[in-house]
């Protein structure tokens, strides 16, 4: 893949029972890489959207947790080889009886009928650290999602779709993201599981959904963010009626915004699920 990958680390010196909503406040400002670290939350911004405004926002979006914003330290990351780095600091996690994620080397023998799913994560988004992940796995277990025709919108490490065809899914599965590094890590992850047959592109949701809605996908993953949630729901409305939509990536401030989506869109709630500040919700779009 073409380009290269620095970054901005933020070291925002803060306790881990600050962390979740310090990653909860910078996921609003469109950050979405983090490392927690024992005293600190390591946050990560390439480079090219790193500017004087940038940090103006960060420091005002911290301006909300318990004691105010702390003094955060910026340090320049040329691309390296963050694989090491992840596996090093991930641990094992249980997403629930039916799902576990490990790194790339060992973790527990899974109990009997758990599915594991081995995540080498690099720098993307889906570890399982994080609880917009967690529900999504949560909300897939009991779909009976064997037949449906998947679109993954934001893949990350390509976690969900994995964990779709561990889940016995046999039909096309479409997983993009607009990030490089996370396209490329998702066609690791699924090579690693063995979870062949997954379509990867490195696509916009905002620009290219609409006209790859029409493949007729009837199940479609959005763990993205509420501003990118409020701009594709009407385009997956209006392009895939009848569709089920899994979505996540919403804090629990923000359900009376969803409720408010869904009506103005005519889509049902079918089923809510939450966890910490985070919640996913089940639509059905007819
Ligand atoms: C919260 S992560 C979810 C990753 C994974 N699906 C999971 O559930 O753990 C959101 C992902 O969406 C991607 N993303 C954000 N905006 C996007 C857009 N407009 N189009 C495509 N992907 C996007 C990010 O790069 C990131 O990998």
């Amino acid at each position: 893949m073409p380009g290269t990958h620095h970054h901005i680390e933020l070291s925002i010196p803060i306790t881990s029972d600050q962390h979740e909503l310090a990653i909860a406040l910078l996921s609003m400002e469109g950050i979405e890489y983090f490392q927690e670290e024992d005293r600190k939350l390591l946050a990560y911004i390439p480079e090219a959207e790193w500017s004087e405004e940038k940090e103006t926002a960060v420091k005002l979006a911290l301006a909300a947790l318990p004691g105010g914003t702390p003094t955060i330290s910026t340090e320049f990351m040329a691309d390296r080889n963050w694989n090491a780095e992840w596996e090093a600091n991930l641990k094992p996690i249980e997403i629930s009886d039916r799902f576990i994620i490990v790194q790339k080397k060992g973790g527990p023998a899974p109990k009997p009928g758990q599915i594991q799913i081995e995540i080498n994560p690099k720098m993307s988004f889906g570890t399982g650290y994080h609880a917009t992940t967690r529900l999504m796995l949560r909300q897939m277990e009991d779909l009976g999602l064997e037949n449906e025709k998947i679109m993954d919108i934001g893949t990350g490490t390509g976690v969900l779709a994995i964990a779709a065809r561990k889940l016995g899914n046999t039909s096309p599965i479409l997983a993009f993201d607009n990030s490089s590094w996370a396209a490329e890590n998702a066609v690791e992850n699924i090579a690693e599981n063995n979870a062949g047959d997954i379509q990867i592109e490195l696509l916009d949701a905002e620009e290219d959904l609409a006209v790859n809605l029409r493949d007729g996908y009837t199940l479609i993953l959005a763990n993205i963010n509420k501003n990118v949630i409020d701009r594709i729901l009407p385009v997956i409305r209006a392009n895939a009626p009848g569709a089920t939509v899994l979505l996540s990536g919403i804090l629990v401030y923000d359900e009376p915004w969803l409720k408010k989506l869904l009506k103005r869109l005519d889509c049902e709630a079918v089923r809510t699920i939450y966890e910490d500040e985070w919640l996913s919700c089940l639509v059905r779009t007819a």
